[in-house]
């Protein structure tokens, strides 16, 4: 469904984004992981077409790495970006019913009335406006306009971010349902909560993957995975099993001495 080949993206002199490869299956949820600055957002904004980059996307088997980002939102590969850029002058409901305008000939996926079952909070909020919701409320309209855009690939950036524990609780909620129907690739800081949800993951480190596997594979490698998250004990790098910077293994065999190398 989606494929990337040596993604790259700089800004300047910065390079952000330095070669990332990924896929995401159709019915997959794809975790991608990192600390702060390992290049996460770039790499979204990369594959909506928001930013300039190098490197092969494909998208359902066509290139697309030349498309408008709204026409690929048009193809169903639809972005919930960082900060959730709810519309404060339009109510819930219209925040809701601009995500239709994605939805181009493509069937309807979900309706307004799925986002209310899904996120039962909205119910009472239909006609607040955007600038009168919480971080969480927003987050979840945010979803919702992503899920009338009818979404055959949803890419979310940090929907955890910021949010009260109860809060993410009722978000990782909706995305496991949300997630029978769609693929998702996910961008999360909180590994722990990704990998509750996702079936695969990747964990970059300065604009590179240095770990991919399946979830529980992923999950099973904690303190290798909490050095590259940078709140482990211990710097990238500096792993009891000798992996470097640098290095792209995969853990479903991590101390294979032939794992891939970058
Ligand atoms: N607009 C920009 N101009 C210059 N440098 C940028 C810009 N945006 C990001 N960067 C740099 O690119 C690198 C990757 O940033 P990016 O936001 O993609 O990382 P991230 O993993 O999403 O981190 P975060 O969780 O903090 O958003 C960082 O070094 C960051 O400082």
């Amino acid at each position: 469904m989606l494929e990337l080949k040596d993604l790259r993206v700089a800004y300047g002199h910065t390079q952000a984004v330095d070669g990332i490869g990924l896929t995401v299956g159709p019915g997959e949820a794809v975790a991608l992981l990192g600390a702060n600055g390992a290049g996460k957002t770039s790499t979204l904004r990369a594959i909506s077409r928001l930013l300039p980059s190098d490197g092969e996307l494909t998208f359902d088997g066509a290139d697309v790495s030349r498309l408008a980002p709204e026409e690929l939102a048009r193809r169903g590969l639809v972005h919930v970006p960082e900060g959730r850029r709810v519309f404060a002058s339009l109510t819930v409901h219209d925040n809701l019913l601009v995500g239709r305008t994605a939805q181009a000939r493509r069937d309807a996926l979900f309706s307004p009335d799925d986002v209310y079952d899904l996120f039962p909070a909205l119910v009472p909020l239909r006609k607040r406006h955007g600038w009168a919701l919480s971080g969480g409320e927003q987050q979840m309209v945010a979803i919702g306009r992503g899920l009338l855009a009818s979404p055959r690939l949803l890419m979310l950036d940090e929907p955890s971010l910021g949010l009260a524990p109860i809060v993410v609780k009722a978000v990782y909620q909706a995305l496991a349902e949300i997630k029978q129907r769609v693929s998702i690739l996910l961008v999360e800081q909180n590994a722990t909560l990704a990998l509750t949800l996702c079936d695969r993951g990747y964990v970059l480190l300065s604009g590179r993957v240095v770990l991919s596997g399946a979830a529980a594979e992923l999950g099973d490698r904690e303190a290798l995975l909490d050095s590259y998250l940078g709140h482990g004990g211990g710097a990238a790098g500096d792993s009891d099993d000798g992996t470097t910077e640098g290095d792209h293994r995969t853990v479903a065999d991590p101390d294979a001495a032939d794992a891939t190398t970058r």
